[in-house]
């Protein structure tokens, strides 16, 4: 290669450019920056209210930001919606599933949305109830569902579209510790097939472990990002949130709460 020819750099599979978002008075996302490298499994974690959902719903087409820009393969979200929510796969937090339909009904009408033709969804359909533990209760409607198998049935309907960019907020909620690791062998493959997962979670231990970056947000910004190993430095990555984010207070006081008499 010629001396001044640079390499050029890949495209992010997700790049988020100063974005902002407030409610009323409330400022939820401080002018969020952020590069998803292609390939990656990405932590995004930060105390409550930080501006994680806020974050994942403007960056995958659900809210839309007041400023910034959300970029998929490079690709600008909010200037064509349509074709490229194609590519994602989403786990949202707390939106209403059509809770009437079976979870088989609920991952076959996903994968129709997405027009994937009957034959392939029922063959994908049939697959996933299995990997996620819901073939007995295939027929059974959402709405009579626990909130972990709703949870599973949700990332079914993520998935059925085989997606090339995953965003996941609190996939493991409500989990059950088997069907929790059988997710994350699940994302693990997916991520060694060339996907992308952006996953957002509150257990430490479980972004070290399973995420090879990781962002710390709060107070909507970016506190640090970047290699899992680069973020958490020498200690655990939960010794280095909490000294990023701060917020632990004296275990004193309560008074009231001691139940014993002496
Ligand atoms: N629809 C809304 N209306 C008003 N305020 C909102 C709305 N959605 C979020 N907020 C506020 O924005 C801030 C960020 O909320 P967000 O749900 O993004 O945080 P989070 O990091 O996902 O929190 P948690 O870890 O508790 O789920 C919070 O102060 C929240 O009260």
């Amino acid at each position: 290669m010629p001396d001044d020819v640079t390499p050029a750099t890949p495209t992010p599979a997700l790049a988020l450019r100063g974005l902002w978002r407030r409610f009323g008075p409330k400022i939820a996302v401080a002018g969020i920056d952020l590069t998803v490298p292609a390939g990656s499994f990405y932590g995004l974690v930060g105390p409550n209210g930080a501006g994680k959902t806020t974050t994942i719903s403007m960056s995958t087409g659900l809210l839309q930001p007041d400023a910034g820009q959300v970029l998929v393969h490079g690709r600008d979200l909010w200037a064509d919606p349509v074709a490229v929510k194609r590519t994602l796969g989403v786990l949202p937090d707390g939106v209403k599933l059509f809770d009437r339909l079976t979870g088989e009904q609920l991952i076959t009408y996903a994968g129709l949305l997405h027009g994937l033709d009957r034959d392939t969804v029922a063959g994908r359909s049939r697959e996933l109830l299995t990997a996620f533990d819901l073939v007995d209760d295939a027929r059974t409607l959402v709405v009579d569902y626990s909130a972990g198998m709703t949870k599973k049935v949700a990332l079914a309907c993520a998935l059925v579209h085989a997606p090339n960019l995953l965003v996941l907020d609190e996939p493991f909620e409500a989990v059950d510790p088997v069907s929790a690791a059988n997710i994350r062998d699940i994302l693990a493959s997916y991520v060694r097939g060339g996907g992308t997962v952006v996953v957002s979670s509150h257990v430490m231990d479980l972004v070290q472990r399973m995420c090879d970056h990781v962002a710390v947000v709060a107070r909507g910004q970016v506190l640090a990002a970047g290699p899992v190993e680069q973020v958490r430095g020498d200690g655990s990555l939960e010794d280095r949130f909490v000294e990023l984010v701060g917020g632990r207070v004296a275990a004193e006081g309560f008074a009231w709460l001691r139940t014993s008499s002496d």
